[in-house]
């Protein structure tokens, strides 16, 4: 919305899948994320969960800028979880229980958690990095967009931001069949198991955790993030 100066009608155009390519969907014969990343005209705007050293050096080398949102472990589990149980693609996640240990080894798709985000985090400044929160965005979306804003080197009013805030919000993009995935497949997402738009709210892990998950997870999560200077806010 920003690029297009929050013209609702340029961003309606089509689906999000085909506006900003995954770049690391691949399911032949379809053209791949890369296939279509390839045929569009610069800026591109794409989209990726890749960690750092799994992303071609070519971002790298011709000096992309990137927008990396993070999201507290715990509710990137629970999210996840939800996601597995829904993507016929991924495996089968099991019951909460064996998912639980299965995200904290680090044997999901795009890989451990900690490694993803510590990796990125430790590289921001090197590189055209825009490294934000999804818990600020959930608490403050407007002085978030106008960091995304400033970081596209976009000059935007005040109208057209307020206009951005509201067409971004969980409910209107729930909603929104451009961005809500239901043109995909049931084969490939079924939405009847868990909605692609799930909850979109910070502190579902409540939901989810018991104590005694919660206590190792902790004790877990600090001997993997010891050293880093990266801080959630307190849930
Ligand atoms: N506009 C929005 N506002 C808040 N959360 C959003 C959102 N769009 C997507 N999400 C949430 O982002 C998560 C998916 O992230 P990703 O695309 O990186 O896998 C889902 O979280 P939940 O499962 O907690 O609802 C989804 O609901
Ligand atoms: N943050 C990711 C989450 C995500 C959403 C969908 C998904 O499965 C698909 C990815 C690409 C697909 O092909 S295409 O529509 O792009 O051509 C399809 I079909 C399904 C995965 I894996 C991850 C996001 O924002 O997409």
């Amino acid at each position: 919305m920003i690029e297009h100066n929050g013209d609702v009608e340029k961003c309606q155009r089509a689906i999000i899948q085909h506006r900003h390519p995954f770049i690391e969907w691949a399911r032949p014969p379809q053209p791949s994320g890369v296939d279509k990343a390839n045929a569009m005209p610069s800026p591109r705007i794409l989209r990726t969960h890749l960690p750092t050293q799994l992303l071609p050096p070519s971002f790298w080398e011709n000096n992309c800028k990137f927008l990396y949102v993070a999201r507290n472990a715990k509710d990137c589990m629970v999210s996840y979880y939800h996601f597995q149980r829904m993507n016929q693609m991924l495996p089968d996640p099991g019951t909460w229980e064996e998912y639980f240990e299965t995200f904290i080894s680090g044997k999901v798709g795009w890989g451990s958690w900690y490694d993803h985000v510590k990796g990125w985090w430790e590289i921001k400044d090197r590189y055209q990095i825009l490294f934000l929160f999804y818990e600020d965005m959930k608490q403050d979306p407007k002085h978030e967009i106008q960091k995304v804003m400033q970081f596209m080197g976009k000059n935007l009013d005040e109208t057209v931001l307020d206009k951005i805030v509201q067409e971004t919000s969980f409910e209107k993009m729930k909603e929104n069949p451009m961005v809500n995935r239901s043109t995909v497949p049931k084969s490939i997402l079924d939405q009847s198991i868990s909605p692609f738009m799930r909850k979109g709210t910070v502190g579902d892990w409540k939901n989810h955790f018991t104590v005694a998950q919660n206590e190792r997870f902790n004790e877990i999560y600090k001997q993997k993030m010891e050293g880093s200077s990266i801080n959630f806010t307190e849930l």
